[in-house]
């Protein structure tokens, strides 16, 4: 398992919810997912072409992750393209609650705006399923297709405002997501969508709220959840996950897209990870690690770094400290890979 990849926990819903269309036209098909074809010997649970509950036709596998398989398959009915994500229902002979717990959290969240359209979900003898909006490349592989391998200012800006707008929506509901990274980012791919970023990935979600908005009890030593390079110091150290541990995720990804990579990017072993995040932040933020453009990044790095793991985040904040990244656009304007597609080169450059 590389370091990129989340490490997580190991439940049966019957339901299958269709609710309304998305709109179709104008698809941005450049950002559509680089689908794989499925090599004949691979371990794949559709088949391409099939008809997987007589409704979806399956057209390629857009992703592998530790777990599952994401399909992209037509609906047959409507003939809107969807994403369908798939997971063994054992593993290793167990059984794999994963899905579960994520088909019930992103039932719980339809209606944000920064989680997946759910069309349904439900089993069959050997999987669990979930049919949901299908989505742009993730916000990991744009970066890496960029030229310059980061994405400008000004669209790191605005993934983080979005993404800190997403986990305020999930922290309000009592979860913390636990995985949070460039590769679990995507936008929507119509006209209404195409400037929303979506956060994906539900599986390694964990109450810390409970319904009374009382915090659970923490465990004196947690499990090491997660993916090395954009966890905490304190999850580095085994402790309970807190809506704090998402921000410092968040605040790891806007280093990375900003500047192309972390400083432990090519460190092996996690205590070596540790070390480099701890002389990052942890005498107050150090400028050898804000040279240049990365500058921009130290007071978003001082709010982030500074708030108190035990309370819940001062989303605003945040936000606020971040906006200054993308003034004077907004939220609503183009962004690099619509320009760079309208002029047919590429722009990143003139928006840093
Ligand atoms: N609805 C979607 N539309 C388009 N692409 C998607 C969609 N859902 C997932 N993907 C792609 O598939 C990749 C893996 O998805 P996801 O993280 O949900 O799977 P996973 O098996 O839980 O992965 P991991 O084991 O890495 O946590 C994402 O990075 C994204 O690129």
């Amino acid at each position: 398992m590389t370091k990129e990849t989340a490490i997580q926990d190991e439940s049966n819903p019957k339901t299958t919810q269709i609710p309304k269309n998305e709109e179709k036209s104008f698809a941005n098909k450049e950002v559509l997912p680089k689908m794989k074809k499925i090599e004949g010997d691979e371990p794949s649970h559709l088949q391409l072409s099939e008809k997987f509950l007589k409704r979806w036709s399956i057209e390629g596998l857009i992703g592998k992750g530790g777990y599952g398989e994401i399909y992209l398959a037509v609906d047959i009915v409507k003939g809107e393209e969807v994403a369908i994500k798939v997971e063994p229902k054992k593993r290793r002979g167990k059984l794999a609650k994963r899905m579960i717990l994520e088909q019930h959290v992103m039932f719980k969240m339809q209606g944000k705006p920064h989680v997946p359209l759910m069309y349904g979900s439900g089993y069959t003898d050997k999987i669990n399923y979930m049919i949901m909006q299908i989505l742009s490349i993730n916000v990991g592989d744009m970066k890496k297709s960029n030229p310059n391998k980061r994405l400008s200012q000004c669209s790191v800006g605005r993934i983080i405002h979005q993404s800190i707008t997403a986990l305020r929506d999930l922290h309000d509901v009592g979860y913390v997501h636990r995985d949070v990274k460039p590769a679990n980012m995507c936008f929507g791919i119509y006209p209404s969508s195409r400037h929303t970023l979506i956060l994906l990935d539900f599986g390694l979600v964990r109450r810390y709220k409970m319904e009374n908005g009382e915090w659970r009890e923490q465990r004196a030593r947690a499990g090491f959840r997660g993916t090395t390079r954009y966890v905490s110091i304190r999850v580095h150290r085994r402790c309970e996950q807190a809506p704090y541990d998402d921000m410092v995720s968040v605040m790891y990804t806007a280093y990375e897209l900003l500047s192309g990579e972390l400083p432990w990017k090519y460190l092996e072993k996690s205590e070596e990870v540790l070390q480099l995040k701890e002389a990052m932040t942890e005498n107050g933020v150090n400028p050898e690690f804000f040279k240049e453009d990365k500058s921009v990044l130290i007071d978003f790095f001082k709010v982030v770094s500074e708030m108190d793991p035990g309370k819940a985040p001062s989303y605003e904040q945040m936000i606020e400290c971040i906006k200054v990244l993308y003034a004077p656009k907004t939220l609503t304007d183009p962004y690099e890979w619509e320009e760079n597609q309208k002029n047919g080169e590429d722009t990143s450059q003139e928006e840093n």
